[in-house]
């Protein structure tokens, strides 16, 4: 599962779960972006801060893993070289999966080598509530949507509410609540 989890949240849990479960997935590795390209204009908190709480949110669930394969390769983060790296360590063997929001599926045709990307991992879209996917011309039996029960949760809300003194409990593992304080993640409203 790729996505830039700043910070991550109960949404991107669900997902996973829902995902894992429809597809009968042996496990799930959320790979944290290492530089979102896309989001260049955005203040991104540090890529390790993010790997940690990944991490720390996922550690609990035999299934779930994480890796460094993005935060580790300097430049920007193309899904191409996430995914020929991760298939080149499971081997042919391995059916894989590459899991985001259907939102971000929505611009998949902008990404580097798209072509070739339908040809290593089969797409999965979660929709999140609210959110309508309007097919941008995507190849048939590429990409699935699965929906993912109402959590109307997102990364930008929370960090919201922490730069305006809002709690995040419950939006986000317990953990993720005492990583940012300990840290002291999203202080500023600008971001
Ligand atoms: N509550 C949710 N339900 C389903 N999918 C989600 C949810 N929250 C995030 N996602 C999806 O997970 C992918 C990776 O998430 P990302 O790290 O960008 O978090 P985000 O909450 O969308 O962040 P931001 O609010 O900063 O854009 C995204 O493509 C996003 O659409
Ligand atoms: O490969 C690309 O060109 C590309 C462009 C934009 C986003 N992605 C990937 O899509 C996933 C979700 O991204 P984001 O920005 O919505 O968190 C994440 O794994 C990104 O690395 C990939």
């Amino acid at each position: 599962m790729g996505g830039t989890f700043d910070p991550i949240h109960h949404g991107h849990l669900v997902a996973a779960s829902e995902v894992a479960h429809h597809f009968d997935l042996d496990e799930v590795v959320f790979v944290p972006t290492g530089q979102p390209w896309q989001k260049a204009d955005k203040i991104v908190s540090a890529a390790e801060d993010r790997y940690l709480m990944t991490v720390i949110a996922t550690a609990s669930n035999p299934r779930f893993s994480v890796s460094r394969v993005d935060i580790d390769r300097p430049g920007p983060t193309f899904t191409i070289d996430t995914l020929r790296e991760i298939s080149a360590a499971w081997g042919p063997d391995v059916d894989l999966y590459f899991i985001t929001g259907a939102d971000a599926l929505a611009q998949i045709l902008s990404w580097r080598d798209v072509d070739e990307l339908f040809t290593i991992a089969h797409f999965v879209g979660a929709t999140r509530p609210g959110h309508v996917l309007h097919d941008p011309g995507l190849p048939e039996g590429k990409v699935s949507l699965v929906e993912i029960p109402a959590l109307a949760i997102s990364s930008s809300e929370c960090r919201q509410r922490v730069a305006s003194g809002k709690p995040i409990w419950y939006l986000v593992p317990d953990g993720i609540v005492q990583y940012i304080n300990k840290r002291g993640l999203y202080g500023d409203t600008s971001s």
